[in-house]
């Protein structure tokens, strides 16, 4: 089968926003326009299609970022057909790590920001988390309708706050009640959508008199920030030679190179600017081609790209695993290269494993559409591969690549699950191990002592979903403990011990005897072994025994049995015996020894610290500041908001537990926050006493 749309007619993009922006109501207006969903769902009514997880709708917010297809020929169908594929990111930061591994297969994203707040704390996060990535930008400031709506703020605040270069490209033309349209800067018109067919129809007119003179001004400064594109570009711009289908390529070229943001607007909820954001997607949003080609690992260790085209070997990413109700489970991947057909081999290097594809499907909304193949540059999901987790790469059974892998965060947060009887019992092991299957950033564990399930993850609301989730699909009933904090403890003085293990009885013995030193390293440092041993005292065979030994004593600490971490390890003497040594002899002399050092090394507990921002207005800062400080939070600094104040600190996670409620309630509801793990912090001896005695 041919290429239906040539690869330079894909976009690839993400939908970014803080919570409450309007993402999921920018791309409602995006399917219905572009003809895919016919009935406009509204959120508020819990119709959205995009929301089709039921507790999603619910709740409001979107969860799953779900990969959906479009196709769009331009407001005046003045191009050829382009297939935008768009994936819907969550908002909430619980969810970071799904924005991640969204922008890790995206080629660009629109950021939606509210006219209203302008650049939101979780804005910024996204943006940081693009910036990792490389992404290349565009905004949209929604909400012109609302009270408050002020566009030139939220430029003038994409420079301040987020560092970047915001280009216009068009002005509103009023705001909040007056909302009636926007300029286009490249053409110099003004466009007013059709408020009887939902916007789907415009009139193009005369830029309006008092818009006149600042639509010349904005429009100079994008012309100027086109022409810097290229020396061909300024050299016709210093000429006055420059078309409008030049400012269109020299801001492309600047948007892809991640130099500059255009910024667009206009109300998603009133049916008004949308049509024109899906023809800037188009302008300025890169092709598969005009990014750089994604590296991977052949079998051999060596490096090796992927490009684009159809020619090269099969090579895809999974980003997504979704369980469906009536399909069962979802791969959602992004091809970077190759075709697969339906029914292929495909090979997933980081299982080991060959898996059939069985059935293809392209996701428009929550409609499932069936298909053959997919090619370089496609976004899709296949029915019922067993083994493959987000991440996972799948290349083709005979020319295997592994691509970079994604990378997730420890959990930070735990709480006991109890099935309610015998048979939520059976079901909740396999329904857990389809969830951590979706979720990379979610965990399952049975704790050894009191045989309970323990389930971990990113925040309190990330294990409320897993809880609902179990309810909701796989109807297992549990009880739930209350949310433990991921302690860690280290150490913080060098210490030498000896470990010795000697047994005697009857035949062959037992004989291990080490010397270790036990030294403190940096936070974040990663565990090393050193091997210092000579004129062989310890046969190197027992060396790795040595290393194994203390890494497996290292699990469980002596202040209440949390993972050791940060520190080192120097093996520097020791003996044998002829005939009672042996590998186990030596591992529990390493473990002996290790259990001792740490003890000795004044040992430290360690808790995970949150770096919280809350935006409030001006007559709740008080309060919010003080509850802070209860807290044990180190308050970073504050700033200005167009809302009242944005603070930040840092605080341990032990007492952020409740936190959304008591915020609402000591703020009637104004003040939200965001809130990140940032780094592990040595705790109070008064928490560790705590934290000890409830071990
Ligand atoms: N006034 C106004 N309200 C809007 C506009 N767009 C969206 N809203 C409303 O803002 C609220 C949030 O919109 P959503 O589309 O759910 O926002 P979101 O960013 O997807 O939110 P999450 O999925 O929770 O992250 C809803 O009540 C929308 O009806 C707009 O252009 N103007």
């Amino acid at each position: 089968m041919p290429r239906k749309t040539p690869i330079e007619r894909y976009r690839n993009i993400g939908i970014m926003a803080h919570i409450d922006a309007g993402k999921t109501t920018v791309t409602e207006r995006i399917l219905f326009y572009t003809g895919v969903s016919h009935k406009m769902g509204e959120v508020h009514d819990g119709a959205a299609t995009m929301d089709w997880m039921s507790q999603e709708q619910e709740r409001g917010i979107t969860i799953t970022s779900a990969a959906t297809t479009t196709f769009w020929r331009g407001m005046d169908q003045q191009y050829p057909e382009t297939r935008i594929n768009i994936i819907d990111t969550p908002g909430h930061v619980d969810f970071t790590i799904e924005v991640e591994r969204s922008l890790r297969v995206l080629d660009g994203a629109v950021c939606v920001l509210d006219a209203n707040a302008g650049v939101e704390p979780q804005t910024e996060t996204v943006w940081r988390q693009a910036n990792k990535y490389g992404v290349p930008r565009m905004v949209f400031v929604n909400k012109m309708d609302k009270m408050g709506a002020d566009y030139y703020r939220c430029v003038e605040m994409l420079g301040s706050r987020l560092g970047t270069h915001a280009v216009p490209i068009q002005l509103p033309i009023g705001a909040e009640d007056e909302f009636a349209g926007v300029v286009d800067l490249i053409e110099m018109r003004a466009i007013y959508w059709n408020p009887d067919d939902a916007g789907m129809t415009y009139e193009s007119k005369e830029i309006p008199a008092d818009l006149q003179e600042s639509a010349e001004k904005y429009r100079e400064q994008m012309v100027e920030a086109a022409a810097e594109a290229d020396e061909e570009l300024m050299n016709k711009y210093l000429e006055g030679d420059l078309t409008n289908d030049d400012i269109r390529a020299g801001l492309r070229q600047r948007t892809i190179a991640n130099e500059i943001v255009t910024v667009t607007c206009g109300s998603a909820f009133k049916n008004k600017g949308v049509q024109a954001l899906l023809d800037a997607v188009i302008e300025f949003m890169p092709n598969p081609y005009q990014v750089p080609a994604i590296e991977g690992e052949l079998d051999n260790g060596e490096k090796a790209e992927r490009h684009p085209d159809d020619d090269e070997p099969f090579a895809a990413l999974a980003f997504k695993i979704a369980t469906d109700p009536y399909v069962g489970t979802l791969t959602f991947f992004r091809v970077y290269s190759g075709v697969i057909q339906s029914g292929d081999q495909v090979y997933n290097p980081v299982k080991g494993k060959k898996e059939r594809v069985g059935r293809l499907v392209q996701m428009h909304s929550n409609d499932r559409q069936e298909i053959k193949e997919v090619r370089a540059g496609d976004i899709a999901a296949a029915v019922g591969l067993k083994d493959v987790t987000t991440g996972d790469t799948l290349c083709a059974a005979d020319k295997h690549i592994t691509l970079e892998r994604m990378e997730f965060p420890d959990p930070v947060i735990s709480v006991a699950v109890e099935p309610k009887s015998k048979a939520d019992q059976e079901k909740m092991g396999m329904a857990l191990g389809k969830l951590a299957q979706e979720d990379p950033s979610f965990q399952v564990r049975t704790d050894e002592e009191s045989g309970q399930t323990i389930i971990s993850g990113m925040g309190e609301l990330h294990l409320e979903i897993i809880v609902d989730r179990l309810k909701r699909e796989f109807k297992v009933e549990a009880n739930v403990g209350n949310p433990q904090v991921a302690y860690r403890e280290s150490i913080r003085k060098e210490v030498e011990q000896e470990g010795k293990f000697v047994r005697q009885s009857g035949g062959r013995g037992q004989f291990g005897h080490v010397w270790i030193r036990l030294v403190p390293l940096d936070r974040g440092g990663d565990y090393e072994f050193e091997n210092k041993i000579v004129g062989g005292v310890i046969p190197k065979e027992y060396i790795p025994s040595v290393d194994k030994g203390i890494q497996e004593q290292a699990e469980n600490g002596v202040i209440a049995g949390y993972p050791v971490v940060d520190f080192k390890v120097v093996l520097f003497d020791g003996s044998y015996h002829d005939v009672d040594s042996s590998e186990m002899a030596f591992k529990i002399a390493g473990s002996m020894a290790f259990k001792e050092a740490v003890a000795k090394a004044d040992p430290v507990l360690l808790e995970p610290m949150m770096a919280v921002e809350v935006v409030t207005p001006e007559d709740y800062m008080g309060d919010v500041v003080g509850d802070l400080n209860r807290r044990r939070g180190t308050i970073k600094g504050m700033e200005e908001a167009p809302v009242g104040r944005i603070i930040r600190a840092d605080v341990p996670l032990k007492e952020m537990f409740g936190y959304s409620t008591d915020l609402r309630s000591a703020t009637q509801g104004r003040a939200s926050y965001v809130m990140t793990f940032d780094h592990y912090a040595e705790a109070p001896a008064s928490v560790a006493a705590e934290v000890q005695k409830a071990s």
